[in-house]
């Protein structure tokens, strides 16, 4: 059955690396018989321009129907003094809530040939393959009150609130666990319950959890300021992460350096399956609108290229071709090709264009 995808490229370097990811989509539809139809809408600051809001209702129910929605990056200086309601990183916070994308996957995965791209030494990069499953609905994201009030007194007081319930805990533990005996078969619980109550709940309902239904894999717990230590010391200590969402936010950003840049690192959002089967999914790469190359045409459109790759392995139960995209990256990055921001001395700098190109050539290559 055709297969639908909405694509929301968003803001600053946004379009622009999903104009390659929707390339490789191109070439999989061609070559491979993916059949899916394509629509495309506006979500932040983009959609703020032209409809006073960064997202709207009905671009909310075009993501719900889709199998999968493919997100760019949403945000820029641009944006900096529209209403907070308005602001452009709203529309992506509405789309995750709205289609209850609960479950954040972040693989941080080092590419043999980037493993001396990182600002880390090679051998403590080298092989790297950590899977961050980061809670995405609730946390100090979303909890209420969320506000700045005037005390009168010439103060004024910030209040974000962190909320979570045994049943969100719960269910992101359970995605965590699943994926692990999937890999390596370790978990790490991350969370900090020296100071938090969420992050007492969290430790009590992960271990509860693992009684009951996962005793057969391995799980420990790490304070989350020990995590991001660790996380630079010796990073291949880990198999699977899970976390809060603030806390999966900072670590995501540390681990993809480890991965050489921000640029590489995909994700998938993904929400529980209905009745039918169906589970809603975004797929976006890690990274935001980078406003200081966007329109340079130097963006690296590999992680959103790797957003499909998680999109065909996911949603549309097409593991060959994730493995397909996935060596056809390796291959171009072992040809020595690289964006600027994974820049190597003795390598080749190419554009965004260039990058897709290369990866399409050899998609064709190893299609051959
Ligand atoms: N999912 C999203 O849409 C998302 C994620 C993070 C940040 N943002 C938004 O993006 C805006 C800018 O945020 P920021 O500057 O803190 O983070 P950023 O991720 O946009 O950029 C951080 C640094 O990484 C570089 N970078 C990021 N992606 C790159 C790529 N593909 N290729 C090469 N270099 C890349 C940028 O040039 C910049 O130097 C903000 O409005 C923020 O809210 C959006
Ligand atoms: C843009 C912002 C709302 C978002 C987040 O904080 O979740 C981003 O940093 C991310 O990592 O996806
Ligand atoms: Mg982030």
């Amino acid at each position: 059955m055709t297969k639908k995808i909405l694509i929301v490229a968003g803001d600053g370097i946004g379009p622009e690396v999903m104009g390659e990811a929707e390339r490789v989509l191109g070439w999989y539809k061609q070559k491979r018989g993916f059949d899916v139809t394509v629509e495309h809408e506006l979500v932040g600051g983009c959609c703020y321009d032209k409809h006073g809001v960064a997202v709207t209702d009905a671009t909310i129910e075009k993501a719900k129907a889709a199998d999968a929605v493919f997100l760019g990056a949403v945000g820029g200086p641009k944006w900096d003094n529209v209403p907070y309601e308005g602001r452009p990183e709203a529309g992506l916070l509405r789309l995750r809530k709205d289609l209850e994308l609960f479950a954040n996957l972040r693989p941080a995965l080092c590419f043999a040939a980037l493993a001396d791209a990182s600002s880390l030494k090679r051998e403590i990069v080298e092989g790297l393959d950590i899977m961050i499953v980061r809670e995405l609905t609730g946390g100090v994201y979303f909890g209420e009150p969320k506000e700045i009030t005037d005390l009168g007194n010439g103060e004024r007081r910030g209040v974000d609130t962190q909320v979570y319930t045994t049943h969100e805990i719960r269910r992101i533990a359970e995605v965590a666990f699943d994926l692990a005996r999937k890999r390596g078969n370790r978990v790490m619980s991350v969370e900090k319950r020296n100071v938090m109550k969420t992050g007492v709940l969290w430790y009590e309902e992960v271990a509860k959890l693992h009684a009951e239904k996962f005793a057969d894999v391995k799980l420990d717990n790490m304070l989350a300021d020990n995590c991001a230590m660790q996380l630079v010391r010796n990073p291949k200590q880990f198999d699977v992460i899970v976390t809060d969402n603030l806390f999966g936010d900072v670590l995501s950003d540390i681990a993809s350096m480890l991965t050489g840049s921000l640029g590489m690192l995909p994700s998938a959002s993904l929400g529980a399956k209905d009745a039918n089967g169906k589970a809603n999914a975004m797929y976006e790469p890690v990274h935001g609108s980078a406003p200081d190359i966007a329109g340079t045409g130097a963006a690296n459109p590999i992680a959103s290229i790797l957003s499909l790759a998680m999109a065909l392995r996911y949603t549309f139960d097409r593991g060959a071709c994730a493995d397909l995209l996935e060596k056809a990256v390796d291959a171009v990055l072992a040809n020595g090709l690289r964006t600027g921001d994974i820049m190597q001395p003795g390598m080749t700098k190419v554009g965004t264009v260039a990058m897709g190109d290369a990866i399409l050539k050899e998609l064709d290559r190893l299609n051959a």
